[in-house]
């Protein structure tokens, strides 16, 4: 893929599930805790005007909370991954790039706990963690979408949204299929839960369409919702962006910075589309061949000859 840079200029509209125009900064903000107004429109990070480095959005970046240290990870004889070591900090969107193979979703499934690296050490919250399942990567906050969208196509927009709840659900099954006492009371509030998060995405419109149904732009969006749905510290986003229109990639830029923004969810990014990376992260590891090659903020990225080298001069 040639690199591409995509305009990001200025406050963003975006449309809404119907395809009317939202002004920017008009959405309203799910239950989460509140981290100021919705003031995210002033925060599109336009170019070469970045923000400076200890400051995310409304936020200051925070101290490191995930610490990725000297991972290794093979199958058979390939090497996805050799001796990789960085960091994320709290509140931070933190990209990760490199040229196809190069590694990037085998270290968001290390991350996540679905890879477990023959080598390395991982520290999340200062606590090392070992052979951690998906499951309870989720209970720590840590959820996740994928390259190729996993939901369920057969299923309305409401209920694969209601799946990311999954990992919240106190009260047993019994319980929720007599829909009697506290299981009922849980329901309801995992219920509004979900609807601020459709509200927050706008997505009112489709939320009782089956998402086989919907165009490609908008199922990614429904993946965003579920995984919203889950409520993260911390939310992993393989190329969100894959296969959209400019236009579709500009709403879930806009989406992603909100997030990030009005809540402080701590972001890791893979993408594919330097415009969009360049634009909105606030630093960028860059693996080739499951090694790293650079790791900084986007302009010391950007002006790094091994960087250039290996994946921002050539066509992948
Ligand atoms: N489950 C697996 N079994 C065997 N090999 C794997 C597996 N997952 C990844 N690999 C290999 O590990 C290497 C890194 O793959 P990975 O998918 O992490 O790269 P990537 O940077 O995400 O690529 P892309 O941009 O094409 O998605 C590749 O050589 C790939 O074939």
């Amino acid at each position: 893929m040639t690199a591409t840079r995509t305009a990001w200029q200025g406050p963003m509209a975006r449309v809404d599930a119907t395809g009317s125009a939202v002004a920017p900064g008009t959405i309203g903000a799910p239950g989460h805790a509140g981290h100021g107004d919705a003031g995210h429109a002033d925060h599109a990070r336009t170019g070469d005007a970045h923000r400076p480095e200890t400051t995310v959005g409304t936020h200051t970046r925070g101290d490191v909370i995930l610490d990725l240290q000297n991972i290794s990870l093979s199958f058979g004889g390939v090497k996805a991954l050799t001796d990789i070591s960085f960091d994320v900090c709290e509140h931070e969107i933190r990209a990760i790039i490199g040229p196809n193979g190069a590694g990037k979703s085998s270290m968001l499934n290390v991350i996540n706990g679905v890879y477990h690296p023959q080598q390395g050490r991982i520290v999340f919250r200062g606590q090392e963690r070992r052979q951690m399942h998906p499951t309870a990567a989720a209970r720590q906050g840590i959820a996740r979408t994928f390259q190729n969208i996993a939901l369920f196509k057969g299923m309305t927009v409401l209920d694969n949204i209601m799946t990311g709840r999954n990992t919240q659900f106190r009260t047993g099954v019994f319980a929720h299929a007599l829909w009697w006492g506290p299981a009922r009371a849980e329901e309801m509030q995992h219920r509004r839960r979900v609807e601020e998060v459709i509200d927050f995405l706008e997505i009112q419109a489709i939320r009782k369409t089956p998402v086989g149904r919907l165009p490609y732009g908008l199922q990614k969006r429904v993946e965003l919702a579920r995984a919203l749905a889950a409520e993260p510290s911390m939310l992993l986003l393989d190329e969100p962006m894959a296969g959209m229109n400019v236009e579709e990639k500009q709403d879930m830029c806009r989406f992603i910075l909100d997030v990030n923004q009005q809540f402080g969810t701590t972001i890791v990014l893979i993408e594919h589309d330097m415009g969009v990376v360049m634009d909105i992260s606030d630093r960028v590891v860059v693996l080739d061949y499951g090694k790293k090659i650079g790791d900084g903020t986007p302009e010391e990225v950007k002006s790094n000859p091994d960087v250039i080298r290996a994946y921002l001069g050539t066509s992948h």
